[in-house]
């Protein structure tokens, strides 16, 4: 089988535990590769042989029902499972080329490229501004007041937040609605510049236009950044996603481009969860 061929058979028939390989074009870099992952905490195992590759300035949802083990995988993808004790990782996550859990990699210059944002918005007990500016600072991205200045502007402007705050800004981000604290959060996310971004349920606590904001924030965030996320809403992964991944039980079950998930499942316990026959 060619390269080509091979790819194309992969994309329409993903064989769970299996690599999954699909033509790296100009589209579809990658930026996350993952084999053979298994998670324990304690005597029981989270994640089961997951293989995946996930592309750059794509969004990747993550779907599934509750306890499969989907923030457990997104925790893995910038080590805050190494915060839990008891926990035991196998298998190689590799960003760029690099392998996320060599004993060399620096776990603070890791987490800075790989942002995280939230289920529930968690603003620090501080300004606007300091919120935003907070990470850069402590990474030395920034020193003088004029770069600071413009570095929040630019993160908020990105989060779709500045037109909302820039009055202001000395004020508590907690002062802010929940819609808006989460964009806050994804502006203190972006201002670091990561490559990644990791969303556990981003929406979830949000009213529904906050939500319709967020995804349109999404759709455009990704022109910059590797945007991974969590859902249970499947209308939110049909609208916000290019690839899904089902995950049942720990395992990887189908992963795909979403059109082609949504309108022609492989796998019939894919097509129950996304119908909402169970989950
Ligand atoms: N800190 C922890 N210690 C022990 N077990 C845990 C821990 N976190 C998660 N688990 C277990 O690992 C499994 C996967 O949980 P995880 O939270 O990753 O699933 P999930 O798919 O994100 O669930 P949900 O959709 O409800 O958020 C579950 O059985 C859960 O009980």
């Amino acid at each position: 089988m060619s390269g080509h061929e091979r790819s194309r058979h992969a994309s329409s028939r993903p064989e769970p535990g299996q690599p999954v390989t699909r033509n790296t074009d100009a589209n579809h870099e990658l930026s996350i590769r993952v084999r053979d992952l298994n998670l324990w905490y304690g005597q029981s195992q989270a994640l089961k042989n997951v293989n995946i590759d996930i592309y750059q300035k794509n969004v990747t949802a993550l779907i599934g029902p509750s306890g499969c083990g989907k923030s457990t995988f997104l925790r893995c993808l910038n080590r805050m499972n190494d915060l839990i004790p008891n926990v035991r990782v196998e298998g190689l996550v590799e960003m760029d080329g690099r392998d996320v859990n060599a004993p060399k990699m620096d776990e603070v210059a890791l987490r800075r490229r790989v942002g995280m944002v939230f289920q529930k918005p968690n603003p620090f007990p501080k300004s606007i501004y300091d919120n935003v500016v907070y990470a850069p600072r402590m990474h030395d991205l920034v020193s003088r007041k004029a770069e600071q200045d413009e570095l929040v502007e630019k993160a908020l402007r990105d989060a779709g937040l500045w037109e909302e705050v820039k009055d202001k800004l000395q004020e508590p981000g907690t002062s802010l609605s929940g819609g808006q604290q989460q964009r806050l959060c994804i502006a203190r996310a972006i201002a670091v510049q990561p490559d990644v971004i990791l969303m556990d349920e981003p929406t979830s606590a949000l009213d529904p236009i906050s939500t319709a904001t967020i995804e349109d924030l999404m759709d455009k965030l990704k022109q910059q950044f590797t945007i991974i996320t969590v859902t249970h809403n499947m209308q939110q992964a049909a609208r916000v996603a290019d690839y899904t991944a089902f995950f049942h039980l720990g395992e990887i079950i189908e992963y795909n481009d979403t059109k082609t998930m949504f309108a022609n499942p492989a796998v019939k316990k894919t097509e129950d969860y996304i119908t909402g026959r169970y989950g």
